[in-house]
């Protein structure tokens, strides 16, 4: 079995003039959690929408499942990219629907991705009652419908309560141990350090660093410490 799910080789991404990731390889292991951190316009938007497809590496290579990254792995990844793409006027079961028929999924499988994000009593109930977190946790559930390998969640804690944001938490885990590899952005450093394996330390456009993470490890000081190096050279 190959080690890692998903790598960039020396990826670039140019907006006009300015690279918003600039020569970045990062690899994320198989059945792991991977936490993506960097301050407000690190480039961490960027190198997700990226690895999911939405737009294209102006230069670099992505390597999924150890082949060059194609548009038919998205069949693979899953992504909660800024908001879950809701329609407010219908009940959970039905958006979950929606993309189900879409995929060719059954009904069977909307009920299992709502039981797996903790939904069930909440199948019949429109979009427009929900609160952000049960959003979040439907905007996953429609990730999963898939079955992907790979799930890859922007900010995904992002407005939620420390109970919403515990639940998500506890969720990711899940995930990792179930076979499906996550990549999550954050800049809550908290948050990353009690849910990833691993982390990356992004900052203008580059991966200053990448390792595993263990709960002891004073992550705050680390990140300080790294990005003011940076800001300092
Ligand atoms: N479509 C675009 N056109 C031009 N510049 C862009 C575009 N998308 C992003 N950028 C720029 O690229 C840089 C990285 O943005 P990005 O959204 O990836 O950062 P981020 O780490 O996700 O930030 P945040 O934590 O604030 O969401 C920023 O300077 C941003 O202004």
């Amino acid at each position: 079995m190959h080690e890692y799910i998903i790598k960039t080789n020396h990826i670039s991404k140019k907006f006009k003039k300015t690279f918003a990731i600039n020569d970045l390889s990062m690899s994320v292991r198989k059945n792991s959690v991977y936490g993506l951190l960097g301050p407000n316009g690190a480039g961490k938007s960027t190198l997700l929408k990226m690895i999911t497809g939405i737009i294209t590496p102006t230069s670099g290579e992505i390597i999924f499942d150890n082949h060059p990254w194609s548009r038919k792995d998205l069949l693979k990844i899953g992504s909660l990219i800024e908001s879950p793409p809701l329609y407010e006027n219908l009940t959970a079961f039905e958006n979950l629907k929606v993309r189900a028929t879409l995929l060719g999924v059954s009904s069977d499988k909307c009920m299992e991705v709502l039981e797996r994000m903790d939904l069930m009593d909440t199948e019949n109930k429109q979009i427009a009652d929900f609160s952000l977190g049960m959003k979040q946790r439907l905007g996953i559930a429609l990730a999963l419908l898939n079955d992907p390998e790979l799930l890859v969640l922007d900010e995904p804690t992002n407005g939620l309560d420390p109970f919403g944001m515990e639940d998500l938490r506890k969720m990711i885990r899940t995930f990792a141990v179930s076979g499906i590899s996550v990549i999550v952005s954050s800049h809550i450093l908290s948050e990353i350090q009690q849910v990833a394996d691993d982390i990356g330390i992004l900052n203008n456009g580059t991966l200053l660093y990448q390792d595993k993470i263990d709960a002891n490890e004073n992550l705050e000081q680390l990140f300080m410490d790294i990005i003011r190096k940076e800001r300092a050279s």
